[in-house]
């Protein structure tokens, strides 16, 4: 390891705000990289990268907590890469010199798209290899030959080579010079103890070990002491256990009360009447639901896409691609860490014959993960259809907006069932009625009349989406997906960017969507709800496309995010007060009633 003396570890909590001005090129970034991140469009540090960048380069083992978002992962590669760079190639080479490994095959694959782009980018001759635990021993030999400088994987993965004889442990211990444990406090959690042990003892005293992580937990710890010796713990001041710590600044987050059983209804509104800047990320918390949520949108022409670990992997990988291409605009993604399915799904959900119900199970890919570390680009808004049930999960989804230098919001939908998460996750935030503390406020621009208008239409339609329709369109999704994936796997070997051959946000229903359902007749709308809508719309066009516009970043920094200071004036016109029941504008299940006018719609 890079410091192997055993005195007291140093650690280091650095102000955001110390030396802002510092640029890739005086942290000692070299030149091929520094042209690379020009093309990324990356122009200036973020802050972990600036205190991480140059201890990296000095070779210091180093543990770095920073909020989710916040450019961990060029905090690692980029000294990572400029070390394969300049070292000398008459080194040792039996295996790997450098090791990322990831919690999730997502991840992977999101750390193995970027690091080629970089090596691309930089015209260097480095080979990097990704590898995942399903592949067979003779794959991982062919793909080990040689061997690549980097190798990015799961740290099953890893121990899955050492068993089969794949990686000799005494090439590991003559070859690897750099070790990267990214997504650190997830490692354990996923079960990956066992895996990370098997490595360890073969691991050279020599090597640079760097623990990567957005919160601090036993778990970090614990792999601290397994694999660091001394290292250079850099605690961003708003890591931690608090409120400031994990969740990031530039995210609005919001909550609306609403009855478990109107939540569709909710959704609707907030989606169909343009409350809420898109790309918008959906989280729910069973696969069965966000089916159910896709056919009910559908209906009312909001396309969406459906992501969870049923999928096959190429089909998931393909759908975060082309989610992050902006080829649809929702996604809806089930969140199975909170939820009884996690472990099986009933293999009816394949077959969908009634025989095979009974016994038939199949194993979800417990190597999948899309809150954790994965890189959505561009989602502005995060929704929470069903809440995490814990805050752990409440910050990292959300951490799915607001990344790097973007603004981003989030809106809960919290039933009286899960008022005591969201008083925990208020608490957790600081959320304090008398000290009229209010980090996630009541959403200000829904009104009781919009949600209203729309009940009818929600509620015929929600009736429509049966347990039986829910069943049959996940069935024939999932086969749908099977066939593509090997037509995918083989399709962007030769074809990588020809993204939208396979849309995978089809329409699902049986039956096409009724025309008069797509749009909503003006007359519905109460003048605060068309206000809302037109405020939203003109902070998009200034906000340049949904912050993708070259330059639009920088200019909102300079002059503040419109979407921000809309929701600021709606809220001040409106109470903050959580309460127990009832939500924004008034909207108590006790005064609601249907709206007779609206069943001609
Ligand atoms: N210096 C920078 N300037 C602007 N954007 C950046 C910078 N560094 C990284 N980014 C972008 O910020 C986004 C988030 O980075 P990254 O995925 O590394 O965050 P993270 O800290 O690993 O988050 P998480 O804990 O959720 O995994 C990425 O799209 C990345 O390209």
């Amino acid at each position: 390891m890079a410091e192997t003396h055993e005195d007291t570890p140093k650690e280091t909590v650095h102000k955001e705000e110390e030396e802002e001005d510092q640029s890739f090129e005086e942290l000692g970034v070299d030149a091929r990289l520094l042209r690379a991140l020009i093309k990324k469009r990356i122009e200036k540090p973020t802050p972990i990268q600036r205190v991480a960048i140059p201890l990296i380069l000095e070779g210091k083992d180093v543990v770095a907590r920073a909020k989710t978002g916040s450019g961990k992962t060029l905090a690692y590669l980029l000294p990572l890469l400029q070390k394969l760079f300049t070292a000398n190639s008459d080194r040792k080479k039996l295996a790997p010199n450098a090791f990322v490994l990831v919690p999730t095959r997502e991840l992977s694959q999101q750390v193995y798209a970027e690091v080629k782009s970089l090596v691309e980018l930089c015209r260097v001759q480095l080979k990097v290899v990704q590898l995942n635990s399903n592949m067979l021993a003779n794959d991982l030999r062919a793909a080990l030959a040689g061997p690549p400088d980097i190798l990015i994987s799961t740290p099953a993965c890893v121990a899955k080579c050492l068993s089969c004889g794949v990686l000799q442990a005494a090439s590991i211990n003559a070859s690897l010079e750099t070790l990267v444990l990214d997504e650190a406090d997830l490692l354990l959690s996923y079960g990956y103890e066992n895996d990370i042990k098997a490595l360890t003892p073969h691991v050279p005293r020599s090597c640079q070990c760097l623990l990567m992580s957005a919160t601090s937990s036993a778990d970090v710890d614990k792999l601290k002491k397994l694999i660091l010796h001394n290292p250079f713990i850099l605690t961003l001041p708003e890591v931690g256990n608090h409120k400031d710590e994990v969740i990031p600044k530039n995210v609005q987050q919001f909550w609306i009360s609403c009855p478990a059983s109107d939540k569709l209804l909710y959704i609707l509104a907030v989606l169909k009447l343009g409350l809420v800047q898109k790309k918008v990320l959906i989280f729910t918390n069973t696969i069965d639901m966000s089916f159910r949520l896709k056919l009910f949108l559908e209906k009312f022409g909001i396309r969406s896409a459906v992501l969870n670990p049923e999928l096959p992997q190429n089909s998931r990988l393909h759908i975060l691609e082309e989610f992050n291409a902006g080829l649809f605009d929702y996604l809806i993604a089930t969140d199975l860490s909170q939820s009884k399915e996690k472990d099986e799904v009933p293999k009816e959900s394949i077959v969908g014959s009634r025989k095979s119900r009974k016994h038939a199970k199949i194993k979800l890919d417990s190597e999948f993960g899309v809150v954790r570390g994965i890189d959505f680009k561009n989602v502005y808004t995060v929704i929470n259809f069903e809440m995490p049930q814990s805050v752990a999960g409440y910050v990292h989804r959300i951490g799915r907006t607001g990344r790097a230098y973007n603004s981003g919001a989030s809106v809960s939908l919290v039933s009286t069932d899960e008022m005591d998460t969201l008083e925990e996750i208020r608490s957790f935030v600081g959320d304090d009625e008398n000290k009229g503390t209010n980090s996630i406020a009541e959403f200000p621009l829904l009104t009781k009349n919009a949600v209203e208008s729309l009940r009818y239409r929600a509620e015929d339609v929600a009736k429509s989406v049966t347990r039986i329709a829910v069943r049959e369109s996940r069935a024939q999704d999932l086969r749908n997906e099977i066939l593509n994936s090997e037509k995918l796997k083989a399709h962007f070997e030769t074809n990588p960017k020809d993204l939208d051959l396979l849309k995978h946000d089809k329409i699902l229903s049986k039956n096409a969507p009724p025309p008069h359902l797509r749009d909503v007749p003006e007359y519905l709308l109460d003048k605060p709800t068309k206000e809302a809508r037109e405020m939203v719309k003109l902070a998009r066009d200034a906000m340049g496309n949904n912050n993708r516009r070259k330059g639009s970043k920088r200019k909102l920094r300079k002059e503040g995010d419109p979407l921000k200071a809309i929701y600021a004036t709606a809220s001040s016109k409106r109470p903050h007060k959580a309460r127990k029941t009832g939500g924004s504008d008034s909207l108590n299940s006790s005064d609601r009633h249907k709206h007779k006018k609206n069943k001609g719609i």
